[in-house]
């Protein structure tokens, strides 16, 4: 474990401190009462009154919450001649009897406590200069601790935020992502606040806070301050690369106030979207590129793969589309009597030529919601206008009609669904090229089959490959967005995590489904694994997200000095830029264990040792989930019980665990154990082998050991 931290020296305003604690929390304390108070929320009747009184109850209940820790920092500033110290919490308060509110972090002025800058300008207008920056540890109702960060009567920057988050970084891990609201940076509070309406992609090396600060942008993009741009949680979703990192992320909503947000994952998504939560997703393409050693498929492979996720691919299937649909209305018509009251029969009618017109239209329209919804409502409003239909006797027509527009709407749209008419498209090189965007060469490239030689399972299925394109097809025809009811709505805010796996095409399907200028895309394309899916450069997202910006996080938070060091080594063999600035923080050597003909033993004594330094959520990482399975069952004969993460569908709950490393990415551990730690399990000649390496081994966030029953890889020996 690190050093032990040197008794603080008690702060000269300690008490003045603890004294304007104690009184926020009186403060604080009476006013719940006040809104638990039912006779004082009376209103004029009964019904007012239950509303005033419930109301009331949300209030008291969003603030007790916050009563153990009101705030964790002070400002002071000084405004027109007049000084003023502004408690920051992370939940607003105003004390409506005396001086003892707090100012919630997400507002515009909470924001100059993260910042650098010295000075601002006040809505109210005039010039406002910060005097002084100060952290409060606060639990449990208690004073723990003032750290002044910045002060102008000391001579300016006290070196005391570097402390307070040193200081923080050296905690145990818990088995949820954690908020960062006390000790967030200055270049991450930038990021945060990037003006609500710009698409941004925060770029940072692994460690960097990225998934974290998302997270914050979204809690940050909720509150009322946001005006227009405000995002309601239930309306915005977070997706990231898997179920087990999903549930461990999601664990931080309820710190930021996020109740209600989706947090899923992209295949999830997808299929739900399509109704096919069953269809298993297949990743081909890496079975090939990791099994295969013949170079001509595998670079074939890997570039019909990127050019399935091209974003030109969204314009090649709505051109499919449109002559698909154009083909159905051949030879259709429609014409209906309907009864209108007050007046003789009369007759609707259309010809194939104003069905195609309104198909036009439908297209160029192009709704949210699908072409089939789309022309349907263009049907009804082609026929209430004709008819010349008063707004009384709308509902009785548009009944009348409801049958012979269903079976209209069936032949032109039924047989279109999105996995067969996906295979439809792929397989149809006169399709492929209708909208002239794809050159002979790469028609050629996609009606090519280099996966053949790789088995498909028996059950329903879709390649991850193909995936984008069912969705293409589905927000065509179905529509795509947040699903509100009936009805379908787009969202209000999403979140991307590790973006670079997302291809342009998904991009453009998901800047579709969100309202404009609100998704945050957070990556690092040189942690990319699978860079046959993902874009070749930011540049790409930009293209398809308009006015996206790019933001850069430098600095990696999660490690020691030691383990920060070895991973870089490990990454300096495929990465030009891994060359991160960590925090500098001292922690205990990487431990090695290898030399014996059994491996169990090793990493039952590595396991020992971790407890013995005083860490409780462990993890041993192995390269399968095969050997987790095994390993698990085997280490019991040695007395030692990890719980085992192999599906998507196991949850991390803390203690010891036993993971495969696709499942570990994203997960964070107080120590981690690197299991077959050498060259058999991860291959050096493979790039893709030794980014999994560096994975498992920027697990740990203090304690690291690799194990390996023979000799240690030779990148980490
Ligand atoms: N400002 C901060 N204060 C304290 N801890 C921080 C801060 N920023 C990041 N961290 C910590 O750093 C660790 C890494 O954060 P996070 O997982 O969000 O990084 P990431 O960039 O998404 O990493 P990866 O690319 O590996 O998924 C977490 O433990 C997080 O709590």
């Amino acid at each position: 474990m690190s050093a032990v931290t040197p008794r603080p020296t008690v702060h000269p305003e300690y008490d003045l401190e603890a004294e304007h604690l104690s009184q926020t929390i009186a403060a604080m304390l009476r006013q719940i009462e006040f809104w638990e108070d039912r006779d004082r929320n009376a209103g004029a009747d009964l019904e007012t009154s239950v509303t005033m009184a419930d109301t009331s109850e949300e209030h008291a209940a969003m603030l007790s919450v916050h009563v153990h820790q009101p705030y964790f920092g002070s400002l002071k500033v000084r405004v027109g001649g007049r000084e003023q110290t502004l408690y920051i919490g992370k939940h607003a308060f105003l004390d409506t009897r005396g001086g003892h509110g707090v100012v919630s972090w997400e507002s515009e002025v909470g924001s100059l406590f993260y910042s650098d800058v010295l000075g601002w300008t006040p809505r109210r207008g005039g010039q406002g200069i910060i005097k002084r920056r100060r952290q409060l540890d606060v639990a449990h109702k208690h004073l723990l601790r003032v750290t002044d960060l910045y002060d102008d009567e000391q001579g300016g920057d006290t070196g005391g935020r570097e402390e307070v988050l040193l200081r923080r970084l050296e905690e145990q891990s818990t088995a949820g992502m954690r908020d960062v609201v006390e000790t967030l940076q200055p270049e991450q509070n930038e990021a945060m606040r990037w003006p609500a309406g710009t698409p941004v992609i925060i770029q940072g090396a692994a460690g960097s806070g990225k998934t974290t600060i998302g997270f914050h942008r979204l809690a940050w993009m909720t509150n009322r301050d946001r005006g227009i741009h405000m995002a309601r949680p239930e309306a915005c979703m977070v997706l990231m690369p898997n179920k087990v990192l999903a549930a461990y992320a999601a664990r931080i909503l309820p710190e930021l106030e996020l109740q209600g947000v989706s947090v899923t994952t992209p295949e999830s998504w997808i299929t739900g979207l399509l109704g096919l939560e069953k269809l298993e997703v297949t990743d081909r393409t890496l079975t090939l590129l990791l099994t295969d050693h013949d170079n001509t498929r595998r670079a074939l492979a890997w570039r019909k793969a990127k050019l399935l996720g091209d974003a030109r691919m969204l314009d090649v299937v709505r051109t499919h589309l449109w002559n698909k649909f154009n083909h159905a209305l051949h030879g259709q018509s429609l014409s209906e009597q309907v009864e209108v009251r007050g007046r003789e029969a009369q007759t609707f009618a259309l010809a194939e030529s104003d069905l195609a017109t309104l198909l036009r239209d439908v297209f160029a329209a192009d709704p949210l919601d699908g072409y089939r919804t789309g022309f349907k409502r263009a049907l009804e409003a082609e026929a209430l206008s004709r008819l010349n239909v008063p707004e009384a006797e709308e509902a009785s027509v548009l009944r009348q009609l409801a049958a012979p527009f269903t079976t209209l709407l069936g032949r032109i749209f039924a047989s279109t669904t999105p996995v067969t008419e996906t295979r439809r498209l792929l397989s149809d090189a006169g399709a492929l090229g209708a909208s002239g965007l794809l050159t002979d060469k790469e028609i050629k490239l996609l009606l090519a089959d280099p996966l053949s030689g790789i088995p498909t399972p028996r059950r329903a299925h879709a390649d991850v490959t193909e995936l984008p394109l069912m969705l293409a097809v589905q927000a065509f025809t179905g529509g795509i967005g947040r699903q509100d009811g009936r009805t379908l709505e787009p969202f209000d805010h999403v979140v991307l995590d590790e973006a670079q796996d997302y291809s342009p095409l998904l991009y453009a399907l998901l800047g579709r489904a969100t309202r404009t200028g609100h998704i945050t895309a957070l990556g690092d394309l040189n942690q990319g694994m699978h860079g046959y899916k993902g874009p070749s450069s930011w540049e790409a997202v930009q293209e398809q997200l308009t006015g996206a910006k790019v933001l850069t996080l430098s600095r990696t938070f999660r490690s020691t000095r030691q383990i920060t060091a070895l991973g870089a080594q490990i990454a300096s063999t495929y990465n030009r830029a891994a060359d991160v600035r960590g925090v500098d923080r001292d922690g205990a050597e990487v431990q090695r264990y290898s030399g014996q003909p059994d491996e169990l033993p090793l990493l039952a004594q590595a396991v020992k040792d971790a407890q013995a330094a005083g860490h409780q959520n462990i993890a041993i990482v192995t390269r399968r989930a095969a050997d987790a399975e095994r390993l698990s069952a085997e280490l019991r004969e040695h007395d030692t019980d990890a719980q085992p993460i192999i599906t998507q569908e196991h949850r991390y709950k803390g203690g010891l665990v036993i993971l495969p490393v696709n499942l570990a990415k994203g997960l964070e551990f107080s120590a981690a154990i690197v299991a077959g730690c050498n060259e058999e399990t991860y291959d050096h000649s493979t790039e893709y082998e030794r980014r999994l390496l560096y994975v498992a081994a920027s697990r740990a966030l203090h304690w690291l050991a690799l194990v390996s029953a023979g000799e240690l890889h030779g990148l980490v020996r």
